[in-house]
């Protein structure tokens, strides 16, 4: 416990992920590669990035003038909503690699599964070629519901390493987690502190005063004894070291029951079945 070292999760095919992550929604280009900078400063060794975020760019910059040897990090990246066609998705895959210049990714996702627009077994298919190609070390989806999953796993042939969905203590997600982990899934959790809408809950405020840590720390401890992979945004320094420092304490069996039970169903983002959004 004391040590803080970061724990690591094996996907399915072996390939070893780091817990905590650091990412980089709504952090505008101009302002990634400091952040991102700060973020290994701090000992975080794990990046999740995306097309539709547009800083692809500067997240490979701080790679690799971040002094630290490729290997060391482990950086995800996403397939954008318009390039849910093979040809799109490969022309897409090309720029991404090209934007981020540290050679393959080492996850890369479908980032919605977009049921109106177009076919995701398609564009499963397509992965599955780029990732025999090398161009990503492990694939995965990204806010795929258990009926996605369920036709993905019957008609394609590689199972995702992760699925990355909506997970806090207001939408805990149990039935979508208790899938993916029975098929060999692991599950990312997108706004692990719902954007700051949890952090003045009375709960999570007493468990922070009995554990002596933040609200932040205490839901982000609980994802990790979960076992979900997390990777809060923050460009606040202060905010990123604190983030990071999750591993030297522990919640009891009690205090992770008190969280469980605030789960309202409640979503701050789209409902997947329904998000159909393409980007210009
Ligand atoms: N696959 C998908 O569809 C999605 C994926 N994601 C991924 O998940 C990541 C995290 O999700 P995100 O939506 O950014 O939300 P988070 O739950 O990580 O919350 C980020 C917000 O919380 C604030 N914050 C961070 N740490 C603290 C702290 N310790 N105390 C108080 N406030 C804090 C940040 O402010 P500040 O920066 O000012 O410090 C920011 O406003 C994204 O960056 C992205 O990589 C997110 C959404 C959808
Ligand atoms: O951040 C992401 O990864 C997203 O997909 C979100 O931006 C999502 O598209 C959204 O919030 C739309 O309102």
């Amino acid at each position: 416990m004391a040590d803080n070292t970061i724990s690591e999760i094996t996907l399915n095919n072996g390939v070893r992920i780091p817990q905590l992550g650091f990412g980089v929604f709504q952090i505008a280009p101009a302002d990634t590669k400091a952040a991102v900078l700060g973020a290994l400063e701090a000992g975080y060794r794990h990046i999740d990035t995306a097309q539709m975020y547009g800083n692809e760019r500067e997240v490979g910059e701080a790679v690799r003038e971040s002094g630290l040897d490729r290997s060391e990090i482990f950086v995800t990246s996403k397939l954008n909503n318009n390039a849910h066609d093979p040809a799109v998705a490969r022309e897409a895959t090309a720029r991404s690699v090209d934007a981020l210049g540290i050679g393959a990714m080492d996850l890369y996702l479908v980032h919605w599964p977009m049921p109106a627009v177009g076919d995701y077994t398609e564009t499963w298919r397509a992965m599955e070629k780029l990732h025999a190609e090398g161009q990503a070390r492990a694939i995965g989806v990204s806010n795929f519901q258990i009926g996605h999953l369920e036709r993905l796993l019957a008609e394609t042939d590689i199972v995702p390493a992760v699925n990355q969905i909506e997970v806090h203590p207001y939408l805990s997600q149990v039935e979508l987690r208790e899938f993916n982990r029975s098929k060999g899934i692991e599950t990312e959790a997108w706004s692990p502190i719902a954007q700051g809408d949890v952090l003045g809950d009375p709960v999570l405020t007493a468990i922070a005063a009995e554990t002596g840590r933040t609200v932040a720390q205490v839901v982000l401890r609980w994802h990790i004894q979960l076992g979900n992979i997390v990777f809060p945004k923050s460009t606040t320094p202060s905010r990123i070291v604190e983030n990071r420092n999750i591993f030297d304490f522990e919640l009891t069996a009690d205090q992770v029951s008190r969280i469980d039970a605030l789960d309202a169903d409640r979503r701050r983002g789209p409902n997947p079945d329904e998000f159909n959004w393409i980007p210009e």
